[in-house]
């Protein structure tokens, strides 16, 4: 079924209400460790403030642990006053807990790799060990801090034995931690395991306690992942602006957005000012020196470029032809590319009409037939396009 378009939102039931879940934005983390993330403080205070004007819920950012300036950064952000909740991302250990209380943030996420991978190679505790850990770190804070929003996530969890993960998420809801992560980190996870695991670990967890998924894009399922994990229950999706990270980086703000558009349009406009998305991408695109990549979902170059004759007819009468979602409620601009080998008589009707020129059906066709041969040769730009137009009239 073609998904509707905001127009046609009367009356629609959204089958996935975006009420249902909330963004957590982990430039100023996850982001922090792509390769070209070295963000100075007044970076990091126009990235806070620019996803706090677009609306994002949460901002996660890097251990205090870092260095003195990340972690007097971090006090600088918490102070803006901005609307979107800070959170910042710690091991489970006292002496990074400790560092992190007062730094102004309204939540700490934990974590502790699970998989045999990380158990032997980064941290070297046994499930028991981290349980152990985590009963001392969540006790500390929730006696010393209780205001303090706490996640605790299982790092490479979907190379994880189900069992371990179990008796860990168990654990750590029965301590009260408000949400409990499920990280994909070396994006390895499929759309339906990451489905059945959400669903596996509801039911172990509290009822009030939220689910967080964070999914790395190195088999390019990042953004499918994050829309299984909601599909099954999960209430927070990680991501970063263009989706920068570890290695290619995990689920992007843009292409999440997207997907979630489709189910439910009118709940993304009341949540955020999409129309900021093109900002934000540029934003991050200027301070990593990259260009945003031409086929980035919805702000990338081409995003909206339409060419091929057949679409081009049908596009014309109605965008939704071809367009899953309005260019428009995303700040961008869709282009019609009638100069080239592949156009058809009705774009190039169309292109006439807006010239003021009128073409009989015979001469429509000749018109067409000759673009198409001056495309073949060469590259036809519209400036190019137009005249061969204007000529064809007047020869
Ligand atoms: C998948 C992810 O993205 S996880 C998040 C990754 N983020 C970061 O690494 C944040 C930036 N990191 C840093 O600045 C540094 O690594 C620090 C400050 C955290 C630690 O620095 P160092 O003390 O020099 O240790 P180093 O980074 O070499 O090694 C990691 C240490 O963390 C420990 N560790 C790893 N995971 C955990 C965990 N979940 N909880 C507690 N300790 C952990 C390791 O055992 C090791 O400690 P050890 O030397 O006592 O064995
Ligand atoms: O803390 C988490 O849930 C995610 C950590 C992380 O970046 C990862 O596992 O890739
Ligand atoms: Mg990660």
């Amino acid at each position: 079924m073609t998904p509707p378009l905001p127009e046609a939102a009367v009356n629609y039931v959204p089958l996935i209400p975006a009420r249902s879940w909330a963004i957590i934005d982990s430039t100023l983390r996850e982001g922090e460790q792509f390769a070209r993330g070295n963000f100075k403080t007044g970076d990091k205070i126009e990235i806070a403030r620019a996803l706090d004007a677009f609306g994002a819920e949460f901002i996660e950012v890097t251990t205090p642990m870092v260095s003195p300036q990340t972690r007097a950064d971090i006090i600088k952000l918490t102070s803006l006053g901005l609307k979107a909740k800070f959170l910042t991302h710690v091991r489970c250990h006292m002496d990074d807990v400790q560092r992190a209380v007062d730094t102004g943030v309204h939540g700490l996420d934990l974590l502790f790799g699970t998989s045999s991978f990380l158990r032997e190679f980064s941290h070297g505790k046994d499930i028991a060990g981290i349980i152990d850990s985590a009963q001392k770190v969540i006790s500390w804070i929730k006696t010393h801090h209780p205001d303090l929003q706490i996640r605790f996530s299982a790092e490479d969890t979907f190379r994880s034995e189900e069992a371990d993960l179990m008796a860990v998420y168990r654990a750590v809801s029965d301590l009260g931690v408000h949400r409990v992560g499920l990280a994909d980190t070396v994006g390895v996870a499929t759309p339906r395991q990451v489905y059945t695991l959400v669903r596996e670990v509801r039911k172990v967890i509290h009822a009030e306690c939220g689910i967080e998924f964070h999914g790395h894009n190195d088999t390019g399922c990042a953004v499918s992942n994050a829309y299984e994990a909601i599909e099954a229950g999960a209430t927070h999706i990680d991501t970063t602006i263009l989706g920068i990270g570890e290695r290619n980086g995990i689920t992007p703000l843009g292409g999440f957005l997207a997907r979630m558009f489709t189910f439910d349009p009118q709940g993304l406009v009341d949540k955020y000012d999409l129309e900021r998305l093109p900002e934000l991408d540029a934003m991050i695109a200027r301070m990593v020196g990259l260009p945003i990549p031409w086929n980035n979902y919805l702000t990338g170059e081409f995003a909206y470029n339409h060419k091929a004759g057949m679409h081009l007819k049908a596009i014309y009468l109605n965008p939704g032809a071809y367009e899953a979602i309005p260019p428009g409620a995303f700040g961008v601009g869709r282009r019609i590319q009638a100069a080239s080998k592949v156009t058809g008589k009705h774009a190039i009707a169309y292109k006439a009409r807006e010239l003021g020129l009128h073409y009989g059906e015979d001469a429509l066709r000749r018109v067409t037939d000759h673009i198409k041969a001056l495309a073949e040769q060469d590259e036809l730009d519209d400036a190019h396009l137009e005249q061969v137009l204007r000529e064809w009239v007047s020869a």
